[in-house]
């Protein structure tokens, strides 16, 4: 039996009114999800405050709130815990009513803006190589071993995280390997997480529209290792200017990796191309099956992250060696002498760092195609960026739709559009139906051209006003290529 008190232990609370010896079935944050002995917990949003739905709860059976701000008229027989940020203490409920599982598990939290999935996916892959039982939550899929839980954020919400820890300390799981999201970091979905290490990827334009400036997104990025206990580790990207700023009020010990600059742990690029990259770490050359750049970064960051969590550098170099990355980053389909890359580039760096990947591997006279979109009810200002990005690094770009969601596609496309500059508008075709986007830079290809298809990665749908329709940027590709090779 779990009672309230017990779950409240670490909690900052502000007043109680009523037994706290309650029993609590449940923790909930939504309404909606209430049943007879749920303990609700009332949090602030974006949309709506959870406060508002405190009689709601009630009504279908809440025995306990937990609120910062109290009600007017308390009902009998309910406890009402006031306390000074309810996110935050339901992240530490959550944890004390799973039993506290990430103190049974070496938790690692990835945060930047690019490289989270990437390198959380290499992570699960490695130690699973290496022998491990390890989980991992991220924006492909949460993973339990090989078992996969299907992912609805790239963070899930306090109670799953917990839930999903619980599971993985259950079933035998050492390590887990997780994502945090700024929107994540923000939301309080990881308080109460005792962490092993977390790492800093990188940061660049994107989720203004959220978080405001972009001082308030280096904000939150930052809270992430201000958190950190002492005894754990904060890597960072050495390279990354703001990887020192994560560190600064840091008690974890202070650890980074770079390409250019001095740093923990470092390699140099041999030779970059289309089949893999060839590092020098420490003189030792590895081939490795990742492509660009920025994957040496991501590469050396779960180096690291092994390094750090007591793994022998060269068994660590051998496995990772042999690794394919995750679903729907820089995937090649090559049909018809034609190469299709699918990569889920959706910000201005990610897109720069693919097509500059692609320019630098190419052998000249191909030509490069890229489509891309932007997706709707997110940040607006990269829009005009991306599209101007496309434009330059290619020779030819189709805009098109990529999860509209609640928007209009035309107004998007309109907002790309405005990146172009009039001697620019020859090579652009805006094309607002993805698969015809697609099908059109298949009928313009010609052998040993490249198609670029950015933006959705592993997604399979897109999102139109709420709906997911089945859509697959692979699978459509593939498609037409084939009836290239037939006609
Ligand atoms: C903008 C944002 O991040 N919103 C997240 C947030 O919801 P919110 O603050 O908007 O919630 P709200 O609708 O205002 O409701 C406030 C409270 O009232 C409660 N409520 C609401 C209605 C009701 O009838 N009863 C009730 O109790 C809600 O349960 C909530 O506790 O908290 C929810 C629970 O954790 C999340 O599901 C939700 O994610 C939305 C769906 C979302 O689209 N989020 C994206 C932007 C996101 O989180 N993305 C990041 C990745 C970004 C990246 O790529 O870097 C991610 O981690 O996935
Ligand atoms: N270290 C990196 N630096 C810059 N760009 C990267 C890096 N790693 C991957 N990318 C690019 O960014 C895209 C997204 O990579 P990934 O999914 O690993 O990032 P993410 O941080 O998990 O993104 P999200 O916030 O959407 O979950 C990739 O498809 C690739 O184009
Ligand atoms: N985690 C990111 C994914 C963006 C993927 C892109 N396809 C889009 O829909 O904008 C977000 O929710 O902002
Ligand atoms: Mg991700």
């Amino acid at each position: 039996m779990t009672l309230l008190k017990d779950i409240l232990y670490k909690v900052s609370l502000t007043s109680t009114t009523g037994d706290m010896e309650v029993e609590v079935k449940d923790i909930v944050f939504d309404s909606r999800k209430v049943s007879e002995g749920s303990a609700f917990v009332a949090v602030p949003g974006t949309q709506v405050d959870g406060h508002d739905f405190i009689d709601k709860a009630l009504e279908l059976g809440a025995t306990s709130v937990i609120c910062e701000k109290l009600p007017h008229a308390l009902n009998e027989g309910i406890t009402y815990v006031q306390v000074v940020n309810s996110a935050k203490a339901l992240g530490i409920m959550a944890s004390n009513y799973f039993g506290n599982p990430s103190e049974q598990i070496q938790v690692v939290a990835i945060t930047g803006t690019n490289g989270k999935t990437t390198t959380a996916t290499l992570l699960h892959q490695l130690f699973m190589r290496m022998g491990y039982s390890t989980g991992l939550l991220s924006t492909v899929e949460n993973k339990i071993n090989e078992q996969v839980i299907p992912a609805t954020h790239t963070t899930p919400d306090a109670v799953a995280v917990q839930a999903l820890l619980r599971q993985m300390v259950d079933e035998g799981c050492t390590h887990c390997f997780m994502e945090a999201s700024s929107h994540a970091i923000v939301q309080e979905r990881i308080a109460g997480l005792k962490l092993a290490g977390a790492v800093f990827t990188n940061i660049t334009h994107d989720h203004l529209d959220y978080h405001g400036t972009f001082d308030a997104y280096i904000k939150a990025k930052k809270q992430l290792f201000d958190e950190l206990p002492k005894g754990a580790f904060a890597l960072v990207n050495g390279d990354d200017k703001r990887g020192t700023v994560m560190l600064q009020n840091s008690k974890a010990s202070h650890q980074t990796f770079a390409l250019k600059s001095p740093a923990d742990f470092k390699a140099k690029i041999i030779s970059n191309t289309l089949e893999g990259l060839e590092l020098d770490i420490n003189g030792k050359l590895i081939w490795f099956r990742m492509i660009g750049a920025f994957n040496a970064y991501n590469l050396l960051g779960v180096l690291g992250v092994a390094v750090l969590l007591g793994e022998e550098e060269d068994e660590v170099l051998r496995e990772l060696s042999g690794i394919p990355g995750a679903k729907g980053r820089f995937d090649r389909i090559s049909i018809a002498g034609i190469t299709a890359i699918v990569d889920y580039a959706h910000t201005p760096d990610a897109l720069d760092n693919v097509l500059k990947t692609i320019n630098g591997v190419r052998t000249g006279g191909e030509q490069l195609i890229t489509i891309v979109g932007c997706g709707g009810n997110r940040d607006t200002t990269k829009r005009p960026i991306m599209a101007k990005l496309a434009v330059q690094e290619s020779d030819k770009a189709i805009l098109t739709s990529d999860n509209p969601r609640f928007e209009d596609p035309e107004q998007i496309l309109k907002d790309m559009q405005a990146g172009i500059g009039p001697s620019e508008i020859r090579k652009t075709l805006t094309i607002v139906d993805r698969k015809e986007a697609i099908k059109t830079a298949c009928m313009l290809s010609q052998k040993g051209d490249i198609i670029l298809i950015a933006g959705k990665g592993h997604e399979d749908y897109q999102e139109i006003k709420g709906v997911k329709h089945h859509f697959d940027d692979a699978e459509i590709v593939t498609e037409f290529l084939q009836q290239l090779t037939q006609n």
